[in-house]
């Protein structure tokens, strides 16, 4: 196959070579506006506020209604978004009963930002992570800015360590990415110029990058402890959709003066655009949680309902990340491409099932943090009786019996089990041509165990 193909540009989109969907420079730290210390003066005490159980009382007697209009740069504007983010999940869930309703002073220049740059009126990852981090000690002109040690948060809920590091884990993670990200771009450029070598050597190169990713996962461990994780700091990154069985209204939250309600997932690691870009990248599918279509029984059918949950996380992630994912998937071909030569290079094959595998690995490491972080501890508020500790929101024994939910609302061990499942089926050793019965040369799918089906 040899067509012609503009790699698209990364830098046009926000994404960039040493950062990937993190920011290029930076983040600002604080808005340098006068006229918007109130907004800065509240966050920057968020951790002693919620302490002492007065941030919804301060945020409705103190906080002045401000105008956007004072905003003048895109970074300006993402530090409003990530501010008015935790001033918002504060106030819902930073007391023992959440409330259902916004007042104006957060709820309106809120959607005015978030409009601006195509994202909710959440807190998302983008405000939790991407554009959440500064440098302990500043490097001097020329000096390495993302010299990862030298990093840390610029806001918090809990002033803990343990929320600073789990939000760190990402930025670690988004930053190692980057890799991925340009070698992805490049093994897309080789089969599209029929070029075998190189797309395996760029194939080989982004396995390793995945593997890298997820020795990342596992740092989790060395800093954010599952109780703090899970009775202090996940209530609040919870959104206000399915969050009826936790004590909010099952419509959502009044923004303000808005006459109806509006309802939206948490922040979550499925709005970083880095394991959708590489699912995309290779043609890893996901369908509706208990629908995955299974290529080898012949009385499932062959596809099934996309799932809607990750592809609603695309609108989650900031508007340039989401033209990105939209041009990847235009453009890749990197699956169609290993299948045309399934037979003739087996180094291809190998080398593309490599970092299926690598991916789906790193969804099983992710499934053991999960099992810890949450599904273990969810156990423990079954034994706890009336206790000092806060527990709002999803640390709250469920309503009626509900079930444990992620952040993003999901039922969350079936759901990332089946995502972790889907992520071995394009594997191409599955795949060879065969002459089937009609005399007609087929691509035939052979589960390793033998039985077949064209
Ligand atoms: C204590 C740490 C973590 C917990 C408890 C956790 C939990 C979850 C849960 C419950 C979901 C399901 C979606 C939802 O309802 O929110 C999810 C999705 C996801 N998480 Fe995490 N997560 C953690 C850390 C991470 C980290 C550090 C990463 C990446 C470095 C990550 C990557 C993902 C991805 C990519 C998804 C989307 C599902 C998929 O693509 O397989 N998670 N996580
Ligand atoms: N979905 C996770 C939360 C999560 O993954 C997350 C939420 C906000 C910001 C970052 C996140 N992941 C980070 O490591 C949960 O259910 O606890």
């Amino acid at each position: 196959m040899t067509a012609t193909i503009d790699i698209p540009r990364m830098e046009d989109y926000n994404v960039f070579p040493n950062s990937g969907f993190l920011p290029e420079k930076l983040p600002l730290e604080r808005l340098p506006q006068q006229y918007y210390k109130p907004w800065e003066d509240i966050a920057t005490n968020l951790p002693s506020l919620i302490l002492t159980k007065r941030v919804r009382s301060v945020i409705d007697k103190k906080l002045p209604l401000l105008e956007t209009s004072q905003l003048t740069s895109e970074e300006e504007y993402r530090r409003a978004y990530q501010v008015l983010g935790f001033l918002a999940h504060a106030y819902i869930w930073g007391t023992e009963e959440p409330t259902n309703k916004l007042p104006p002073q957060i709820a309106q220049p809120w959607v005015e930002v978030s409009d601006h740059l195509r994202l909710p009126p959440i807190a998302t990852y983008a405000g939790l992570c991407l554009w959440n981090f500064k440098q302990i000690i500043p490097t001097e002109e020329g000096e390495d800015i993302w010299d990862l040690d030298n990093l840390t948060t610029i806001n918090t809920f809990t002033g803990s360590i343990d929320e600073s590091w789990f939000y760190l884990v990402s930025v670690y993670f988004e930053h190692k990415g980057a890799l991925a990200i340009t070698t992805g771009l490049q093994a897309i450029k080789c089969a599209y110029n029929n070029d075998i070598p190189g797309l395996v050597a760029q194939l080989q190169q982004l396995a390793e990058a995945i593997d890298a990713l997820g020795s990342v996962l596992l740092r989790m461990e060395e800093m954010c402890d599952p109780h703090v994780f899970y009775f202090r700091i996940r209530p609040y990154l919870a959104g206000w959709k399915n969050m009826a069985d936790v004590g909010l209204d099952k419509d959502g939250v009044l923004y303000g003066n808005e006459s109806k309600p509006r309802a939206y997932s948490g922040g979550s690691n499925a709005q970083s655009s880095l394991i959708q870009f590489l699912d995309i990248l290779l043609g890893v599918k996901h369908y509706s949680t208990g629908e995955r279509p299974l290529p080898f029984r012949k009385d499932v059918p062959k596809t099934g309902p996309e799932n809607g949950f990750m592809n609603e996380m695309r609108t989650y992630m900031p508007g340039p990340h989401q033209d990105f994912l939209k041009k990847i998937h235009e453009i890749t071909n990197i699956h169609d491409f290993v299948l045309q030569n399934v037979d003739t290079h087996p180094e291809l094959v190998l080398s593309y099932d490599g970092c299926l595998a690598m991916l789906k690995s790193f969804r099983d490491k992710h499934i053991q943090i999960v099992t810890r972080y949450v599904v273990l501890q969810a156990k423990k508020t079954n034994n706890m009786g009336s206790s000092t500790t806060l527990r709002s929101g999803l640390a709250r024994k469920k309503k009626n019996g509900g079930e444990e939910k992620g952040t993003g609302g999901t039922s969350l061990l079936p759901f990332l089990k089946q995502c972790r499942d889907e992520t071995g089926d394009p594997a191409a050793g599955n795949w060879g041509k065969r002459i089937l019965s009609d005399g007609v040369m087929r691509l035939k799918y052979s589960k390793p165990n033998g039985i077949n089906e064209d």
